[in-house]
């Protein structure tokens, strides 16, 4: 167990505590809404450690387990780093805890798929009938419906399901967002299926509740409101962080709930709190206290830290201004770190973008990204944000693991990984004379793999695939199949997925770098519940945000449409929440040192409008020369 569960105990710890204690005899609701770096993880993995020691021999050996679920892979392996692989923590993202719920009903979701085809159909019949649906449309759809139709009778013959990133009911195979459907719709259906979700898991913990899609929310209260005695929910969360469309900020609860507010901030010196105190007091007011402390001499201190903002002209080639910043601060605070550029571990500045382009840009996978980002296919754009696509999940989880397993003469993983991949291998598993052949045949593919794949390689994607094919190396996707013979059909995926393959094999490392968090770089919305010592956020209206987010909006030197009006008058979400809410995030993560870099069409404009907002010093604002 880390230092995060040995932090010292606030008042909200005591009174978690003391839900946690009326759960034993009473269905117990809480929510701990609190704001950036007050410590909401802490205390959820102090509770979880609270309850080991003191309900962990009877809950297993009743088969109970502890619920934590929270929303990204990354947070769940920071959880389980927390509180040790116990068998009593079930930590998981929300679509696999859905999922474990309901994998056994396969009856349930056969029959709720049949319902949603059933649905479809209706809905494309009413299209056809619409006089104003154009011909081509209508043959589309009759097409759909003809699909759906030969769909329904084999659903039922499904002996079980599984989940992937797209949908092929007929195999049994649902997509990664049918799961976020089907799992609420049939805990909120079934009264049965709620009451065994309270005694498998009589503890469940919700992290960043913000970002929580509201059915999912809806179905967990309606086993708090089932359940009498002996069940506790409990949401972690900040209305303020709340990032993705369709999360649920805040969570709405009646008086039944217990309350626990934590005002504190342990992570952000003073200079940083000030500033993310008055990026808030435009939205809910929220004014946190304390800040962070280190220990001097035996005495805890404030630190004073820095928050700077550097305005740049938008035309202006941003990788040196980035260097420019990072050599002033350095200098400035006389601390080296700021220039040093490592990956991994060893990285010191964490450099937060908007957009992933301009991470693709910097570290060289440029061309993967626009491939799958520019072609309209949202589920290969989707796919790219986390190497889930189905055209990267080949070199992503098994070619480039193999290579570095090979390059690092690991040959037990390489055989491993081959037995698993390999036709060759597979195919011959059982004549054991021909393995030393095949061996030896695979084993000079490998090496001659590690050429095509080095970092100076200048072959295609598309060459590499060709390749492990011809040596029957690992299977691949049959997808890949019409591409290599020019077989596909013309569609917004087969553009991007043509791109994809004529992209550089070398970009595939950076590009994993990238997604393994081993670079310097992060999404502003990706970084949500870490912290670092030396941040640099990078501003610019970039037109692959769209129109979600706009830090000219935010600030306001851009010009509002008449849309983001209209928005803010009725009071509905607007592009200026939702930018503020992303600043907000990104400025709270630092621990030492806030860069806020800005690039903007006129500078003195920028600054203007910056300065008329207060949030960061006069004097810290800065354009150049500084
Ligand atoms: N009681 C405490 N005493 C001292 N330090 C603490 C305490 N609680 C949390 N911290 C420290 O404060 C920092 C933020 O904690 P944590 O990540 O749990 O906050 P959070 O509220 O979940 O943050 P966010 O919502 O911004 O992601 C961490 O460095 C943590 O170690």
């Amino acid at each position: 167990m880390t230092s995060r569960i040995d932090s010292p105990d606030t008042n909200a710890d005591l009174q978690l505590r003391e839900c946690l204690s009326l759960s034993l005899s009473q269905t117990t609701g809480f929510v701990m809404i609190a704001g950036a770096g007050s410590g909401k993880t802490t205390s959820l993995v102090k509770a979880l450690s609270h309850l080991a020691q003191t309900q962990g021999k009877p809950l297993l050996s009743r088969g109970q387990k502890i619920a934590c679920i929270t929303y990204t892979d990354i947070a769940v392996k920071e959880i389980w780093g927390d509180v040790g692989n116990a068998s009593l923590f079930h930590i998981s993202t929300i679509h696999s805890f859905l999922w474990t719920l309901i994998r056994p009903f396969t009856e349930d979701i056969a029959s709720w798929i049949t319902t949603k085809l059933e649905h479809k159909i209706l809905k494309a019949n009413e299209k056809i009938a619409n006089s104003r649906t154009r011909e081509a449309t209508r043959e589309s759809l009759r097409n759909d419906i003809a699909r759906y139709k030969l769909q329904i009778p084999n659903i039922s013959a499904v002996s079980h399901f599984t989940y992937g990133t797209g949908s092929n009911y007929q195999s049994g195979i649902l997509g990664h967002s049918d799961i976020l459907k089907l799992g609420p719709d049939l805990i909120l259906a079934q009264p049965l299926l709620r009451k065994l979700v309270a005694k498998r898991f009589p503890i469940i913990f919700v992290d960043e509740s913000q970002d929580t899609n509201p059915q999912f929310v809806a179905a967990l209260k309606s086993i708090y409101l089932e359940i009498t005695g002996n069940f506790c929910l409990g949401f972690f969360g900040d209305p303020m962080q709340k990032i993705y469309m369709d999360g649920i900020g805040k969570i709405e609860v009646d008086e039944s709930w217990i309350s626990i507010r934590k005002p504190e901030n342990f992570r952000c010196p003073q200079s940083i709190l000030r500033v993310i105190n008055q990026i808030r007091s435009e939205d809910d007011k929220l004014e946190q206290v304390r800040g962070r402390t280190i220990e001097i001499d035996g005495v805890n201190q404030f630190i004073e830290g820095t928050a700077n903002l550097f305005i740049f002209p938008l035309e202006e080639s941003n990788t040196d201004r980035l260097s420019n910043v990072r050599k002033y601060l350095s200098e400035k605070n006389n601390d080296p770190l700021w220039l040093v550029e490592a990956e991994g571990e060893d990285r010191k500045v964490k450099i937060l973008v908007v957009v992933h382009r301009m991470a693709a840009t910097r570290l060289g996978f440029i061309n993967i990204y626009s491939s799958l980002n520019d072609n309209g296919d949202t589920n290969l754009k989707a796919g790219l944000k986390d190497g889930s696509a189905w055209v990267l999940r080949l070199f992503i989880r098994i070619l480039l693991p193999l290579i570095e397993s090979a390059r690092n003469g690991n040959h037990f993983e390489v055989i491993s990984s081959l037995k698993i991949h390999s036709p060759l291998l597979t195919a011959i598993n059982s004549i054991s004379t021909e393995i030393s052949s095949v061996l030896s045949s695979l084993s000079e593919s490998i090496s001659q793999l590690l050429d095509l794949m080095s970092i100076d390689s200048q072959i295609k994607i598309r060459e590499v695939l060709n390749f492990i094919i011809d040596n029957q190396l690992l299977s691949i996707d049959e997808r890949f199949l019409p591409y290599l013979d020019n077989s596909f059909s013309e569609t917004s995926e087969s553009d991007g997925i043509q791109a994809f393959l004529a992209s550089p094999a070398k970009e595939l490392w950076n590009y994993n770098k990238y997604i393994k968090e081993m670079s310097p770089f992060a999404t502003q919305q990706g970084v949500k519940g870490a912290e670092f010592e030396r941040v640099m956020t990078v501003l610019s209206d970039e037109e692959d945000s769209g129109n979600s987010f706009s830090y000219g909006k935010y600030f306001g030197f851009t010009k509002l449409s008449d849309k983001d009006e209209s928005n803010i008058k009725q009071g509905i979400d607007s592009v200026i929440d939702r930018t503020r809410r992303l600043f907000y995030v990104s400025c709270s993560r630092s621990t030492k040192d806030l860069a806020v870099v800005l690039f903007a069409p006129d500078v003195n404009l920028a600054k203007e409008a910056i300065i008329k907002k207060a949030i960061f010093d006069r004097k810290n604002i800065h354009i150049l020369p500084f």
